[in-house]
């Protein structure tokens, strides 16, 4: 059975309404030192689609100009940016976004609290948030492997509305001699990963992640993708 949100998209009925049970936990070990981890059922369903409808309303969004390959373009969905006070500022693609504070956003701390329950050790400073607001809104390959992020940044991923795809592709090694057909062919499978990211799931990027691989949200083709996503980050001080 699907239901209607108010902001006028279909996401499916909770599955499994019990809110103690996260569903499963995947680990992918990528090799190399390069690991991800996707839970589905991370943050109970129906907070999750108050916390859609929070974020949609309440965060200062914005469709920034961009510098991709030396040309200027408007970045293909909207972002917003918060980081704690003092942190060195951040800057992609030839855009250093203005900063907002986590006390103006409580929704943001509780989420963050879940977050960091969820992985001890962790300890993130900063987010930056996407909207996708149809089908045609995405993010291009990349890495999130700017320097004040680190040589091993972890990165925490939180999803709410429609389920869009995620793709994981490893980069090209530079190291290696070029491998013989048969090689590639064999090696092909594990070279690209992709997770359909649930309303209320987590997936984590670790390790050498953003070192050695590149991933993207593409277009879809279907109208009425409305999605937030909110990544976790820890600037380095
Ligand atoms: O929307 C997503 O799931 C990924 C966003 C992303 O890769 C980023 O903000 O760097
Ligand atoms: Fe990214």
């Amino acid at each position: 059975m699907n239901s209607q949100s108010s902001l006028g998209f279909v996401l499916t009925t909770n599955p499994n309404p019990n809110t103690n049970n996260k569903g499963r936990k995947r680990i992918l070990d990528l090799g190399n030192g390069s690991e991800v981890i996707y839970i589905s059922r991370f943050l109970p369903f129906d907070e999750s689609r108050k916390w859609l409808d929070y974020l949609n309303m309440e965060m200062p969004w914005t469709r920034p100009s961009i510098r991709v390959f030396g040309r200027s373009c408007t970045q293909p969905r909207d972002t917003c940016y918060i980081a704690s006070e003092g942190l060195p500022e951040l800057r992609y693609s030839g855009y250093t976004p203005c900063v907002y504070s986590w006390d103006n956003y409580p929704p943001l701390k509780t989420i963050l609290d879940a977050v960091h329950e969820a992985l001890p050790g962790s300890s993130f400073n900063s987010l930056l948030l996407n909207r996708y607001q149809s089908g045609s809104d995405y993010v291009a390959w990349h890495s999130d492997d700017e320097k004040l992020y680190g040589p091993t940044p972890e990165i925490a991923s939180v999803s709410f509305g429609c389920e869009r795809e995620f793709l994981l592709k490893k980069k090209p090694s530079k190291a290696l001699p070029a491998q013989s057909t048969s090689s590639r062919l064999k090696g092909k499978a594990a070279d690209h990963h992709s997770f359909m990211l649930k309303h209320g799931s987590l997936l984590v990027m670790r390790g050498y992640t953003q070192r050695d691989w590149v991933h993207s949200v593409p277009k879809r083709a279907k109208a009425g993708a409305f999605r937030i996503n909110l990544t976790f980050r820890n600037v380095m001080t």
